[in-house]
């Protein structure tokens, strides 16, 4: 997309945090300005973003946009990632994407009062938890239309954080696009993959001629549109989004199903103490050696406890990819492996789970405890706006 610099400022305005969200109104919840604070040597890194070089503005037709396209902070980069800030007083969250991102909504869910950084990429994201940039992760892992973001099992997989929450957000897509555009004009959307996939068939029955384009967030979606001053462009993004970035909502609510939620989980360094005293879920990875049957034992050990699964994901065994059985015979097979991540309805406080577990260890040949975290047992609400 577009470049940036980076700028280190001294003194930096205070980052501003997220309401309390019990907030009801139907209006914008989140106000949370982002940026990546230093508060031990008094600088903040303030991230500006440059304006993009004339060829990338197009047709130089501007369309005044007001304030609304000021220099934001950018979302942190591996280059940003250097030693730890010391603490501030509010949870410091990192999310994929840019301010208006739905992830940017889950991490004020999630954590109220906190400072929401973002960060370009997932891999970004784990790290900066890591580094002691962030205290805490905020990661989407599925979403009821579009299903599983493969690439979040994997990088769970491969990084050492703890799973110590989980929250529903309710995804509420717009048609954003310039002041003045018409629906008529657009040649092209643009959103993350998985926002295009969730307002697919809305956007064949709105009757546009489009070709639809994957990018990294749906904000940064949004910001593009308006940076590069596209009148040909439209981007799937939230209400919010198009305040941020000085957008007209050309179609509300596009998503093809009203009760659209994506399920995003906080990751952070330690786990939590798991309880009893509430509802709880439990996230595991395993792999075995011995063909399907062993996933059926394995499966059954949390059946005959009672325990519920209320998700079950297979990815590539990407260190042992195939395994290949030689038949004399008949030639030879090559069967797939897999990890398999499950999440199940217990607290690993509670006996019938460490049961089901020493079981479950006993027919596989890995397993790891991914973290064992409270439900969001927050009301279904489909139609609000996030
Ligand atoms: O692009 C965003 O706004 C995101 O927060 C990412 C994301 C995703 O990865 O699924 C989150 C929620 C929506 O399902 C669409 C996109």
């Amino acid at each position: 997309m577009q470049s940036f610099t980076h700028s280190l400022v001294k003194p930096a305005p205070p980052p501003s945090t997220y309401p309390n969200a019990t907030t009801t109104s139907s209006t914008r919840r989140h106000h949370c300005q982002i940026s990546s604070s230093r508060r031990h040597s008094n600088t903040t890194l303030v991230v500006s973003q440059q304006q993009p070089p004339a060829d990338h503005i197009g047709d130089l037709n501007l369309v005044p946009i007001g304030d609304s396209l000021k220099p934001r902070p950018k979302p942190l980069s591996i280059t940003d990632l250097a030693p730890a800030p010391m603490h501030g007083s509010n949870l410091r969250v990192a999310y994929q994407g840019v301010p208006g991102a739905y992830s940017e909504a889950a991490a004020g869910k999630a954590y109220p009062n906190c400072d929401a950084i973002p960060c370009d990429q997932f891999e970004v994201a784990f790290q900066s938890v890591e580094l002691w940039i962030a205290d805490r992760a905020v990661l989407p892992v599925e979403n009821s239309l579009g299903g599983s973001i493969h690439r979040n099992y994997d990088l769970l997989l491969r990084h050492k954080l703890h799973i110590v929450g989980e929250v529903q957000l309710p995804v509420h897509h717009c048609l954003l696009a310039l002041p003045g555009i018409q629906k008529e004009y657009l040649t092209r959307v643009i959103s993350h993959p998985q926002a295009l996939a969730q307002c697919e068939h809305t956007l064949t029955k709105l009757g546009l001629n489009v070709t639809r384009e994957a990018v990294d967030d749906t904000a940064g979606a949004a910001e593009f549109v308006a940076i590069n001053n596209l009148r040909d462009t439209a981007a799937i993004a939230s209400a919010r989004a198009a305040e941020l970035y000085g957008l007209e909502i050309l179609a509300n609510g596009i998503q093809d199903d009203s009760g659209n939620i994506t399920r995003f989980v906080m990751l952070a360094r330690e786990p939590i103490v798991p309880r009893i005293d509430r509802p709880f879920k439990t996230s595991i990875v395993f792999a075995h050696e011995k063909g399907t049957s062993v996933l059926f034992k394995v499966l059954s050990a949390f059946a005959f406890r009672n325990i519920s699964l209320t998700k079950i994901e297979s990815r590539p065994h990407r260190s042992h990819p195939i395994r290949v059985v030689d038949d004399a015979d008949g030639g030879t097979a090559k069967h797939f492996e897999y990890l398999f991540y499950v999440d199940f309805e217990a607290s690993m406080a509670e006996p019938r789970a460490q049961n089901a577990l020493a079981e479950v260890q006993e027919f596989t040949s890995f397993l790891r405890v991914l973290g064992s975290y409270p439900m969001d047992m927050t009301p279904w609400s489909p139609s609000r706006e996030d």
